[in-house]
């Protein structure tokens, strides 16, 4: 006889990407937890309002409704993109499984293939974060950056002729009137939608947001328990790297009491018996910034956190509050 369990329900965002990387992780976890799955789909103040993020909140209001549904029930186990959680904890959840991270690059997606020191002077390029701004200004003084917003295919709708796109502009002004939009790699892939990337911005070109790539599975503090079945199935994948990365990652954001939206890139990884972390602030208009990085040998929860603490303070000593509005409030 098999052992009877009630399904799991699993709560993601209703955007393509978001129900793509729900789909994938409901399957690995039913997979090794022997479990059924539900997937409920659940709107966010992200996804119905339209204006400014700055103005709901911060990117945060995509996590918080799916974290209310989890407190109350409606759902076991929420699916995040962990670059769009905040870093403060919330009693009674626990972030039970970071699985392993895919590519936590940007990607420059251009009409004709150009790369981004191939973009004319002036070109304009679609962006609604700040970090991304400016970096690219950083790179390249002359770039209009125009401020977008609406989910991956929105934005790369936004570009005349890339792969995949509708082939005319169907409503004139809001398809194909950049020259370019950068969006996460990662995002692009869980869509099937890599084949537009022009470019792939390497670190030293533009530091991605803290998370960037990676997944977030928040539970019930609870059910995090591995004598459940839904702790050990989450336990399971969680990718010990992955979370160490994340981990410093995450504490140096919120030491710098910096917002989602804030202009910090922050970017780690483990390599051998070290875990390296590199940071950068910078100024909205990319004219100035600091950019820094920090190693450890302290390969544990703790070692992780301090390493993103202490680089968070050197980036303070050297003026980062300076450079930009931490808290990503302002635009
Ligand atoms: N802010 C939106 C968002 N949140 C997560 C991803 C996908 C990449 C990821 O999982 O890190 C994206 C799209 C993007 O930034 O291009």
């Amino acid at each position: 006889m098999t052992e009877i369990v009630a399904s799991v329900k699993v709560g993601t965002r209703g955007s393509r990407l978001a129900l793509g990387q729900t789909g994938q992780i409901a399957d690995v976890l039913t997979g090794v937890g022997g479990f059924e799955a539900e997937i409920v789909t659940v709107r966010t103040d992200g996804d119905v309002l339209t204006g400014p993020l700055s103005q709901m909140g911060g990117t945060g209001v995509f996590a918080a409704a799916l974290r209310a549904a989890v407190l109350d029930g409606g759902v076991d186990v929420a699916v995040h993109s962990l670059k769009d959680l905040p870093t403060a904890a919330v009693p009674g959840l626990t972030l039970a499984a970071v699985p392993a991270r895919v590519d936590p690059r940007d990607a420059l997606c251009s009409r004709d293939s150009l790369s981004l020191a191939e973009l004319p002077a002036g070109a304009s390029v679609g962006t609604g974060s700040p970090r991304r701004a400016a970096q690219l200004l950083a790179a390249r003084p002359d770039l209009m950056i125009v401020d977008i917003r609406g989910n991956v295919d929105t934005r790369l709708g936004r570009v005349a002729g890339l792969p995949g796109n509708a082939p005319a502009a169907v409503v004139p002004g809001k398809t194909g009137d950049l020259d370019a939009v950068v969006l996460a790699a990662a995002g692009l892939s869980r869509i099937g939608r890599l084949d537009t990337v022009t470019e792939y911005l390497e670190a030293d070109v533009m530091l991605p947001a803290p998370g960037q790539g990676a997944l977030a599975l928040e539970c019930r503090t609870a059910d995090a328990e591995p004598s459940g079945v839904l702790g050990r199935a989450l336990a399971a994948v969680d990718d010990a790297d992955t979370r160490l990365a994340v981990t410093a990652e995450r504490a140096l954001l919120a030491r710098l009491e910096a917002g989602c939206a804030a202009p910090v890139g922050a970017f780690a990884f483990r390599k051998g018996s070290m875990l390296y972390l590199e940071a950068v602030v910078c100024s909205l208009d990319g004219a100035r910034s600091l950019r820094l990085k920090k190693a450890t040998d302290g390969l544990t929860s703790v070692g992780a956190t301090l390493l993103g603490i202490e680089l968070a303070e050197e980036l303070l000593a050297g003026g980062a509050a300076d450079l930009a509005d931490l808290s990503g409030s302002a635009k």
